[in-house]
């Protein structure tokens, strides 16, 4: 039990903004016919758009994955959380352990990933007068609306390029922070905060590095229903975006994934640590 409350920790953790995996907008006319629309005083609110609910949604989905990861790694091992700093899981325990959370936390988060990545992509400013509304009102509207026009199979658009992207990213994941942790500390000790911190920081950069390609294809793959544009499944999408734009696609947003991923994880790292230290 302790463990899965431990695992709450992962609640400090969010997603960046999407919309940096979309294709460019089309221009609206030229400079003599465009329309005079107000635009909204951008303001600092704009970069927290859409972030309520992966607040929310994100400490279930890290729940999950931190519980089948050490419930994993106990069944594997026959060794408890303070046992494992005399005798060390091998890599490819921590690995498999590390997959099996990620591959079952991507199908509870898919819908929920789904709701952000459109949510997120919703360019209509709610302020504009007289525009259009937005076409999702908020988190339930917008699971509703996808279940009436999409189905229930609809909220799971792009599921399994999210559980290919986290299955084997996740096993990096966890390996790179075991094996950072193990270089940092002397044998039979417990990693001091400050490892704790640097080994998820990087430990998070590493998965989301490997994790970046799939994760543009997945949100494009997310996309798609809305935009009325299929792709015939995940292998078309790949090869229709590398034509299209080129293989640097892969990348968008590597660089805004992997500053945002170090503070995230080593906070994520030091609360799993922390609760599990204390009810563990
Ligand atoms: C596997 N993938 C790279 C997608 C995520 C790995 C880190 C998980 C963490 N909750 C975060 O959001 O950074």
């Amino acid at each position: 039990m302790s463990r899965w409350v431990a695992c709450f920790s992962g609640a400090l953790g969010w997603e960046a903004s999407e919309r940096r995996y979309q294709l460019p907008p089309p221009r609206r006319g030229s400079a003599l016919g465009r329309e005079k629309t107000r635009e909204p005083t951008p303001t600092i609110l704009g970069f927290f758009k859409g972030m309520s609910f992966p607040i929310a949604s994100i400490a279930v989905v890290n729940s999950v994955l931190f519980g089948v990861y050490s419930n994993a790694l106990l069944a594997l091992t026959a060794t408890s959380h303070h046992e494992r700093r005399l005798q060390p899981p091998s890599y490819t325990h921590v690995f498999i352990a590390g997959c099996t959370g990620g591959f079952l936390q991507a199908y509870c988060l898919a819908p929920f990933d789904l709701i952000k990545v459109r949510l997120q992509n919703q360019t209509e400013p709610r302020a504009r007068q007289g525009g259009p509304p937005p076409r999702y009102r908020g988190p339930v509207h917008c699971a509703a609306s996808i279940f009436q026009e999409e189905g229930p199979r609809g909220l799971f658009r792009g599921a399994w390029a999210l559980t290919l992207r986290d299955t084997p990213t996740l096993g990096i994941y966890f390996v790179s922070y075991e094996w950072l942790c193990r270089q940092a500390t002397p044998g039979g000790q417990n990693p001091s905060s400050t490892t704790v911190l640097v080994a998820g920081g990087f430990a998070g950069i590493t998965s989301w590095v490997t994790a970046t390609p799939l994760d543009v294809i997945k949100s494009r793959m997310q996309m798609a229903g809305l935009e009325q544009r299929e792709y015939q499944g995940l292998l078309d999408c790949m090869v229709s975006s590398a034509r299209q734009e080129g293989l640097g696609v892969f990348f968008r947003g590597l660089t805004i994934n992997s500053a945002r991923a170090f503070p995230v994880n080593a906070v994520t790292f030091l609360s799993y640590e922390y609760l599990l230290h204390l009810w563990g």
